[in-house]
């Protein structure tokens, strides 16, 4: 039989609603993978309601819990590291120790980082330490990097003129490290107006996928933390970096329908939950010859 993955996610956790692990964590087990959360803030809600309690956990506490991982003699069965919304620069310093340390019980591990860097416009409130640290730091120890186009555009000091411009911005990640770089969701000067956007790039090739943009009146938060936690979990899986691509969308698709449908703010990710596993639709990702 198959092994199952096992995958340590560090990122938020809110205890109403659905952001950080707290939407990625259900989705990734529903399609397969073994999740140990590990969360860098419980926040009462997402931060994009402008108001929320809760704490963010002491840095210290993140290699001390994967040393108490490693004491009982499984770390090395960690397959992946997924990070994602940080509290502070000193946590994002504490996780890269730890992903030193899992490396070195598995070499294998592989460690994706969703480079949460904060929206003020959105309400999505990250502090200014954090970005900093992601843009300097974490990029160069990252085996995959899923910023958003806000995001790649800090990492690269520039807007995009185009959308080879935006392949040409994350091809400039490669260089850093990374293997791979997921831009969640792409804006650039003469998009489709009904069109969601998005981009895979690895050092051989690009591709690109379109799927329709769905009206909210409120933008649903967690999306972008969705996606990086099931493209993350169909690789572990063992889809090949497309196929993982693919999937994300669709899934995703299915979430933001089922969000659609119930005019709900919050993801509906309990309703979904099967449409997560056997999504109904399917985005073809196309090879762009740049
Ligand atoms: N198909 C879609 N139609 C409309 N809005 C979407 C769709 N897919 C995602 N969104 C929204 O687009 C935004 C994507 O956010 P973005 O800043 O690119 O990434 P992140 O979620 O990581 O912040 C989110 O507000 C999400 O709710
Ligand atoms: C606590 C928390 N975690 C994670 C996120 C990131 O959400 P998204 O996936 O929309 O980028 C947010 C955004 O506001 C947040 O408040
Ligand atoms: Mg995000």
């Amino acid at each position: 039989m198959k092994r199952t993955p096992h995958l340590l996610a560090i990122q938020s956790h809110v205890v109403f609603g659905h952001a950080g692990n707290g939407a990625a964590v259900f989705p990734m087990q529903r399609v397969g993978v073994n999740v140990w959360p590990l969360n860098t803030v419980q926040f009462s809600n997402h931060t994009q309601y402008g108001q929320w309690t809760g704490e963010v956990l002491a840095p210290a506490q993140i290699p001390a819990l994967v040393e108490g991982i490693a004491a009982i003699g499984e770390l090395g069965n960690c397959d992946a590291v997924l990070s994602g919304y940080l509290g502070s620069a000193e946590q994002g310093r504490a996780i890269l120790s730890g992903v030193a340390r899992i490396k070195a019980a598995n070499p294998k591990a592989i460690y994706l980082c969703d480079p949460v860097m904060g929206h003020p416009e959105k309400g999505c409130i990250v502090p200014a330490e954090v970005s900093s640290f992601l843009l300097e730091e974490a990029s160069a120890v990252a085996d995959v990097l899923c910023p958003n186009q806000l995001e790649l555009d800090s990492f690269c000091d520039r807007r995009p003129e185009s959308l080879e411009d935006c392949v040409v911005m994350a091809r400039s990640l490669l260089a850093r490290g990374p293997k791979a770089v997921l831009v969640k969701h792409l804006v650039y000067p003469g998009r489709g107006a009904d069109d969601f956007e998005m981009l895979l790039v690895t050092a051989q090739d690009s591709w690109h996928l379109r799927r329709p943009l769905l009206a909210f009146p409120r933008q649903p938060v967690g999306v972008g933390d969705l996606t990086s936690g099931l493209f993350l979990a169909r690789l572990l899986l063992g889809d090949s970096w497309v196929a993982a691509f693919e999937f994300a969308a669709a899934a995703v698709h299915e979430v933001l329908l089922e969000t659609q449908a119930c005019a709900s703010y919050e993801l509906e990710l309990v309703r979904a939950q099967d449409r997560i596993v056997h999504p109904r639709v399917r985005f073809e990702a196309q090879l762009l010859g740049y």
